[in-house]
């Protein structure tokens, strides 16, 4: 099986720090001090809503578009001044346009491992993503779900200490998502540091050891996701359909209460274990039964939802 360089022993040093950081266009801030650093070995998210300026963040990373104020270090390279250097330990997801239509899969793979100086076996890397069977078809005659998969693998085929995975699994079906998910353990499990920009907050959960919700070009938070989950206000959502229609007052006048959504004849409430005992207390005192009652705990999506507005 396919697996990166170990390098493990570097752990403990920032291997990213945008600091700061500032771009506008046409006088419109779109990234408006961005600060954040990433860990060597550490699955780092960007997570936002759309255009909070996540791709213009992490081009800046890759040294593809130049900051207007703040600073930018990738291994304690400058990503435009030092460019070379730093497309050498940095793999960064291609954008679709960006290769022939003519170009085989073998073709794509051999291309792009020539440009790096130890690259990885590349035949392993596009068994573990799937592409074997596909490595004589043309890039024009590939899926969507195809192209995305080899896109991940020219990103690794460098061997790099860093990489960064723009909407990774966006155009996947949910099997080679769950698929990809598990390469990107394994690529973190060599000590390569992943910042990976997502919009599915399951991947976000699962994946990153600490997430940056960026919102209208700042951070809105950074932590891990429990801690994102915890800062929710509904760190508890319970959903019942009552046996008759609850008094719009005495739901409104629930302690803690965050937010309420009725959908056919169902009743959603979020807030925290003091809004479920009280809505408990309340449905016992009305003699009003509470059909297919279920209790969660919150989940990324309710946090995200807190911290941007935004509906993920
Ligand atoms: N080259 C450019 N010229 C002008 N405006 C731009 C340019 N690139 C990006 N923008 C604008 O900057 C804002 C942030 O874009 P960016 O792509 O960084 O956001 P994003 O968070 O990655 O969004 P999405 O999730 O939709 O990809 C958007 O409003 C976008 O239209």
């Amino acid at each position: 099986m396919w697996r990166p360089r170990s390098r493990r022993d570097a752990r403990g040093m920032s291997v990213i720090e945008v600091g700061a950081l500032r771009k506008s266009y046409g006088g419109r801030a779109v990234v408006d001090g961005v600060s954040f650093a990433v860990e060597e070995g550490e699955i780092f998210g960007i997570l936002g809503p759309n255009g909070a300026g996540k791709t213009t963040t992490v081009e800046c990373v890759e040294g593809l578009r130049i900051p207007d104020a703040g600073r930018v270090r990738v291994t304690g390279l400058d990503p435009v001044a030092d460019h070379e250097a730093v497309s050498r330990v940095l793999g960064a997801q291609l954008q679709e346009s960006e290769l022939q239509a003519k170009l085989t899969v073998r073709e794509a793979l051999e291309l792009y491992a020539a440009f790096y100086p130890r690259p990885a076996d590349w035949r392993p890397l596009a068994e573990r993503l799937g592409l074997t069977e596909r490595l004589g078809t043309r890039f024009g005659k590939l899926s969507g779900g195809q192209k995305q998969r080899l896109f991940i693998a020219l990103a690794l085929v460098g061997d790099p200490r860093v990489v960064v995975l723009d909407e990774l699994t966006t155009g996947l079906d949910p099997r080679a998502r769950r698929d990809t998910w598990e390469l990107i353990e394994d690529v973190r499990a060599g000590g390569v540091t992943v910042l990976l920009v997502t919009h599915f907050m399951e991947e976000a959960q699962r994946l990153c050891d600490r997430i940056a919700v960026v919102d209208r070009g700042r951070v809105a938070a950074l932590d891990t996701p429990a801690g994102l989950i915890r800062r929710a206000t509904r760190s508890t959502v319970i959903s019942f359909t009552p046996s008759a229609p609850l008094d719009e007052r005495e739901v409104a006048a629930l302690p803690r209460l965050a937010s309420v959504v009725h959908q056919d004849g169902r009743i959603t409430l979020g807030g925290t274990d003091e809004t479920v005992d009280a809505v408990l207390t309340l449905l016992a005192r009305r003699r009003i039964t509470a059909h297919q009652l279920r209790v969660t705990d919150a989940t990324l999506d309710d946090a995200f939802l807190d911290l941007t507005g935004a509906e993920s």
